[in-house]
Order: C-alpha cells, then sequence, then structure tokens
C-alpha cells in the first residue's frame, strides 16, 4: 500500500516528522543538561575528596568524567543535526518493492539519518546509505542498490522529490515529470550563497557514480567548468567518512588546493553534510617544507605573475621542457648514473684497519634500491659491522664512526644544488638552470629539486594521510604528480579541468596525468552547471569543448560594452556596479587578468562603496559582496555576476590570455559583462557589442 499520496497527506507526514523531530531535541536537551550537571558533581567530588581518594579511584573517577563529557559532546553533535533536519527534514523519497517481498517500503531521504529512540524503525534515511543511492540512480521501474549483505533488485513504484525550508514544503515534484531537471532548473537559479552549499538534493546520476566509488585507488575526474568536479569530489569525502566510519576520520583526509581562498570557499560543504571539515594543503606548502633550511622557491603564483607580462622566450622554454614527462624520465636516469657513477670507493688503511674498495663497492652494490644517503648509511653499517682490525679485534666504536663518514664522503656531492646543476650538465644544457637569486629557485625547478631530495634522503612521510584530493590538476606538471606518488602512497581522487589551465607552458593534460598514474581510474563529467545556457555559448567560443553540455537554463546575453576614452571605461565599470547593487545578486567578481591590474582597478574604485573587497595570493577568505581578483585566483570561485575589464588587444592576445579569459568567464552563473578601450581583444566573439 502506498502511504502519503497526496500533497496534503505529505504535508500532514511532514508535519508529524517535524513534531518527532521536536520531541527527540527535548529529549536531547534535557539528556544535556543532566549530562551538564553529572559532569560537574564528579568533578566536584574528585576536588572535595581528593586527600581520601587513592591514586585508582582518582584515574577511575577521572575516566568516568572523560566518559561523560564524550558522550555530552556526541549528543551536542546529534543535536545540532536534529535542529538542521526540523528545517528541512528530507528532500526525496523512493517507494521500492525488493523482488522477495509483496508490499513496498518507504524511504525518506534527507542530509542526516534520523530514528526515533527506542525504535528500530528509520525516519529518514541518511543520503549515503545504499538503499538511498536509488534515489539518485534511477526513475520508477526496475531499480536495484548494493548493501553489505549484496545486490538487492526490485521495483521502485514512487519517486519523489521535497523542497522544504522552515518546516515547511514549498513544493514536492513527481517522478514522472522529468524531476531532476526541474528541480535543478530552480536550485540552479538561486543567487549564490558565501561559501559552496552541498548538493545533496539534486546529485546527478553520472556524479553519483563518482562519489560512492569505493574500489579506485586512484581516480582522475576531468570536468568542464562547473561541472560539479570540487562539490562531488567533497561528497566524495563524506561518503567516504560515512562508508568507513570504522577506519577512516576527516584527520585522514587532506586536500591539496589551490590557495586558502579557495579552501574557505568550500568550507561549508562537509560541515553542513556533519563531518568535520579536512586539512588543506598547498603545493607550495609542500615545497616549503620538504626544502627548509635548503633553499627557497618561486611560489607557482609568482610564476604565473611573470609569465602575464613576460614574453621571455628561454624562460618559458625552460618551464616546458621541466613540465614533460620526459623530464622525469631523464631525471632518474640521471639518478640511476650517480648512483652508479658517483659513488668511488677507495682502500681504507686507519687505525690498524684495512678494508679493500672492491669490499666498499660489494656492500654498496648489494645495498638495495635504496635513497642514496641511506644506500649509503647500509653499506657503511655493513662495512664497519663485518670488518676486524689487524688483530682479529671488533672495531671500536671511534674507529667506525671514523670508517661510516669515510664511506658516505667517497658519494662525489650530497650537496642538492650541485647535484642538481649537473644534472643539466649530465643532459647536456647547463643553460636550462637559472637561478632567480642566490638560492632561490624558478617556480619550474621547485619540484625537481623536491623530486632529487626524496630520491636522494627518502622522504618525511605523510601517513596518516588515507585519502588525498588534489584540485585544479591542470596546472600541476608529472614532476609534482611524481613527488605526491612518493609522499602520498594513499588513494587519490585528483579532478580538474585541462581547458582551465593558468598556466599552458606547464599544465598537464588528462593524457599526461594519466601516464604518471596509469593504473587510475579516469571518468569525466561533461554536463556544465554553473552558468546560463548564454554564459556557456560565450565561453565555448573563447575556448571550445565539443564534449561540453550545457544545461537548459537560461539569462541575458554576455555584453561586450566599448569606452570611448580611457577614463570612461571606469565610468562604464562604476554604471555595472550600480546595476549590480541594485539587483537581487548578492556576489559581483570583477576578475582581472592579473594580480597587478586588480590591485589598480582595486584603489581606483576603492572607497565608493562597502562589502568591498580585494582577492590577493595572500587573502584567505571568500567575501559575499563586490570582489576585485585576478584569473588565476579566481579559479574554482563563482559569481552571480562576473565584470571583466580592459580587454582591448593588446591585454588579452596570446593563448595564456585564452586561457585565464576562459577561467574569468566560467564564473559568472547569471550574468557576464565584458569592457575595454580602444581596440577589442580578437580573442573575444563577434556578435555581443552594445552600442
Ligand atoms: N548536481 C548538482 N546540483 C546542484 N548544483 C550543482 C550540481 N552539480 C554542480 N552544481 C553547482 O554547480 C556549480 C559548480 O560546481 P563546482 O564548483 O563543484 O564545479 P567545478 O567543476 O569544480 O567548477 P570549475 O572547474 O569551473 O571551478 C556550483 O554552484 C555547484 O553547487
Amino acid at each position: 500500500m502506498t502511504v502519503n499520496r497526496s500533497e496534503a497527506e505529505e504535508k500532514r507526514y511532514l508535519e508529524e516528522v517535524v513534531s518527532k523531530l521536536h520531541q527527540s531535541l527535548q529529549n536531547l536537551e534535557s539528556k544535556i543538561s543532566s549530562t551538564r550537571d553529572e559532569i560537574i558533581e564528579s568533578k566536584r567530588y574528585v576536588w572535595t575528596n581528593t586527600a581520601e581518594l587513592d591514586p585508582v579511584e582518582r584515574a577511575a573517577n577521572r575516566m568516568e568524567i572523560s566518559l561523560t563529557i564524550d558522550h555530552g559532546e556526541k549528543a551536542v553533535l546529534k543535536l545540532n543535526r536534529i535542529q538542521k533536519l526540523i528545517a528541512a527534514p528530507y528532500f526525496g523519497r523512493v517507494d521500492f518493492v525488493a523482488d522477495e517481498q509483496t508490499e513496498a517500503e518507504t524511504y525518506y531521504i534527507g542530509v542526516h539519518p534520523f530514528t526515533m529512540e527506542g525504535s528500530q524503525k528509520n525516519v529518514i534515511y541518511d543520503w549515503r546509505s545504499p538503499v538511498a543511492s536509488m534515489f539518485y540512480d534511477y526513475q520508477t521501474g526496475k531499480a536495484r542498490y548494493s548493501s553489505p549483505q549484496g545486490v538487492v533488485e526490485g521495483e521502485i513504484g514512487l519517486k519523489r522529490q521535497y523542497r522544504i525550508k522552515q518546516s515547511i514544503m514549498e513544493y514536492m515534484i513527481e517522478s514522472s515529470m522529468n524531476i531532476n531537471d526541474d528541480v535543478l532548473q530552480k536550485e540552479l537559479s538561486l543567487t549564490s550563497d558565501e561559501k559552496m552549499k552541498n548538493i545533496v538534493a539534486t546529485i546527478q546520476k553520472e556524479q553519483n557514480v563518482i562519489i560512492r566509488d569505493e574500489h579506485s585507488h586512484e581516480m582522475i575526474i576531468q570536468g568542464v567548468a562547473g561541472s560539479g568536479k570540487t562539490s562531488v569530489a567533497l561528497h566524495r569525502v563524506a561518503f567516504l567518512l560515512y562508508r568507513y566510519k570504522e577506519t577512516l576520520t576527516s584527520q585522514n583526509i587532506l586536500i591539496i588546493s589551490p590557495n586558502k581562498v579557495f579552501s574557505d570557499y568550500i568550507s561549508n560543504v562537509l560541515p553542513e553534510l556533519g563531518e568535520e571539515n579536512i586539512a588543506e594543503i598547498s603545493f607550495d606548502d609542500i615545497a616549503a617544507g620538504e626544502l627548509a633550511g635548503l633553499c627557497h622557491g618561486q611560489t607557482f603564483y609568482q610564476q604565473v605573475s611573470e609569465l602575464g607580462t613576460s614574453t621571455d622566450v628561454c624562460l618559458i622554454e625552460r618551464i616546458e621542457y621541466k613540465a614533460s614527462v620526459d623530464f622525469i624520465y631523464e631525471l632518474d636516469h640521471f639518478i640511476e648514473y650517480i648512483q652508479e657513477n658517483y659513488f668511488q670507493p677507495v682502500d681504507i688503511v686507519l687505525d690498524e684497519v684495512k678494508i679493500d674498495q672492491a669490499e666498499i663497492w660489494n656492500a654498496y652494490r648489494v645495498s638495495g634500491n635504496l635513497p642514496i644517503k641511506l644506500r649509503l648509511e647500509k653499506t657503511a653499517l655493513k662495512i664497519t659491522g663485518n670488518t676486524k682490525d689487524i688483530h682479529g679485534d671488533k672495531l671500536t666504536a671511534k674507529t667506525a664512526t671514523k670508517i661510516r663518514t669515510l664511506i658516505k664522503k667517497m658519494f662525489k656531492t650530497q650537496n642538492l644544488l650541485l647535484l642538481y646543476t649537473d644534472f643539466y650538465n649530465y643532459i647536456g644544457k647547463p643553460e636550462w638552470f637559472k637561478l632567480k637569486k642566490t638560492k632561490t629557485l624558478e617556480f619550474a625547478d621547485v619540484f625537481p629539486m623536491v623530486y632529487l631530495k626524496i630520491r636522494l634522503e627518502g622522504s618525511k612521510s605523510y601517513e596518516a594521510v588515507k585519502h588525498l584530493l588534489v584540485d585544479e590538476m591542470q596546472d600541476y606538471t608529472p614532476i609534482q604528480y611524481a613527488v605526491l606518488s612518493r609522499l602520498f602512497k594513499c588513494k587519490k581522487t585528483i579532478l580538474g579541468d585541462s581547458n582551465q589551465s593558468v598556466n599552458p607552458y606547464s599544465s598537464s593534460s588528462l593524457q599526461v596525468i594519466r601516464k604518471v598514474f596509469p593504473s587510475a581510474h579516469t571518468v569525466e563529467l561533461l554536463r556544465s552547471y554553473r552558468s546560463t545556457m548564454e554564459i556557456i555559448d560565450f565561453a565555448q567560443k573563447i575556448n571550445r569543448n565539443s564534449k561540453l553540455i550545457p544545461l537548459e537554463r537560461s539569462g541575458p546575453s554576455p555584453k561586450i560594452f566599448r569606452a570611448e576614452e580611457a577614463d570612461s571605461e571606469l565610468n562604464q565599470i562604476n554604471a555595472l556596479i550600480r546595476g549590480f547593487l541594485e539587483s537581487e545578486h548578492r556576489t559581483l567578481g570583477i576578475v582581472c587578468k592579473t594580480q597587478d591590474q586588480a590591485e589598480r582597478m582595486y584603489h581606483e574604485l576603492c572607497g565608493g562603496y562597502k562589502d568591498f573587497f580585494l582577492l590577493d595570493y595572500s587573502s584567505d577568505k571568500f567575501h559575499e559582496g563586490i570582489i576585485v581578483t585576478s584569473a588565476p585566483m579566481a579559479k574554482g570561485l563563482e559569481f552571480d555576476r562576473v565584470l571583466i575589464p580592459f580587454t582591448d588587444a593588446s591585454n588579452y592576445k596570446t593563448e595564456m590570455d585564452r586561457s585565464l579569459l576562459y577561467i574569468a568567464c566560467t564564473r559568472a552563473m547569471h550574468v557576464l559583462t565584458i569592457t575595454y578601450f580602444g581596440e577589442v581583444s580578437p580573442l573575444l566573439p563577434p556578435g555581443y557589442e552594445e552600442v
């Protein structure tokens, strides 16, 4: 029998669920309050009876207090979830009858699960539960899901989606009406939030496959702009934390993110899903940690800024070479070469001890494929362990230390900078290694150096990390991935879009990344959710990706405004800002090509507006309001409206500029406007000029 068939019945049922939730909330509140009293009382007891209690009793009391605190904290967590559920208890429903059963079960699906105290029956199922997967994977008709007991086959008789706000049902949609698109359209037409939000109510089938994948050791997600890569990766984390709750905690998951603003922007998603946030680190942080005390390096963004203005072909040549897969092979060859040729043993004659160079060489040869320093260590230990002095006695500690030092010195040099310089001599291209200043590397040399260091010394391990997320994969070179593989042996989810590189000279295509991770499972996301069809269409004319499928959501056509004079471009921008302030939209991104241009723009407009912010490489917060920034910084973010200034032919002309322009355009959800003075950039499509 189908329960709650009509809308009126659904509304009544919702009231019933909300009332149960309130009841549960009250119970929890009184439980928390009595737990608090209990803790205070226990502490007072220990405090006032300290003198009489023996150490065992004191320890037992402390243990009891800590257990009670633990229970209290769990109750507070549950209380927070119940409070959220009261506002929106569930968003979906499936009625499913398993093949061997006669009656359909009704499953209401929400962000968190809910069971009344003392009852076995779930009132609300967690969106990550096995049965909830059918909500994302099937319409009505034949369906199946995998449970820990095996695959369950059957039929979905009814499927519904709801939008509930402040405990009130705003709408409910039946599955027969192409629900996904309808509900999605409604969700996507809303104005942006200050932070990225969860998408549990509208996860799409192809996204669900990625979220629930349990088997891939490495998963690569190539997705077009706005296809939900970042959202999906975060939901995947939430799913894995649920699925492997016994062995995986948020402390075991690390995300390599492009910058702090991006980390702040995504920081709401996991807490919204009831999970703790995960730690983040940038590639620059990893390099700084590995090279601490040895040398400094230019950062990725400093390199991008330099390339924004430099046309130094030698610099570009150096960057391109070091961003190739062949470069890793050559560096590996060099490391093999020095292993064989830089170790030059000689006879040791010292303190009544004589060791033949052949013996040392043998010990070195059988010391295996270890990082060079460890190999030398092992060789030295082996020799000192096996050697006797001329009287047949074991070596004294002092002599053994001297011999170990001598053996380690038989390796030509362990100075990293010297070794790295030697590499370029070895390949016959000494001119390809240039320091920016004393002990400061160009960014293109930072990760080769880290790689060399790991091969020389071994690596500081990140063993606590059991799952690594890498966002914006296109901006990382093969050597960076080679470093990752050595530092992180854990499972990885790697995501990005090859069309959104902020540095085309060192970007990695999907094919290249697959060469580095040949056994990775690769998936593509082709549907774009962020921008209206008009904005997607415009962006596609700048950087075509024939595979991209826009979601059918319409809005105003992008506009290009030409300023009559240099000064009037600023007037035009002020008028567009006023238009934004009068609209219902909450975020406007003024996205310049470079950080210098963004700073200039910020200072020219500053003072005129409140909620006006500059996002630069040192920023760490994403704000609502008017945000002036550069395309490299805006990567990964989104705004209701985007305004791209200075799009004249001299500012946007190279392939790198094309990529930056594409990134800037695809940050817009609803409105895109472009301004310029002089000659329009040839990268912009014709037919959008406002007259
Ligand atoms: N299934 C979905 N339901 C609702 N919104 C979605 C869905 N998938 C993606 N979105 C929305 O689309 C927008 C883009 O998502 P996200 O930033 O995760 O995409 P991305 O592929 O990482 O983008 P980019 O590479 O362009 O930075 C976000 O507003 C996100 O909430």
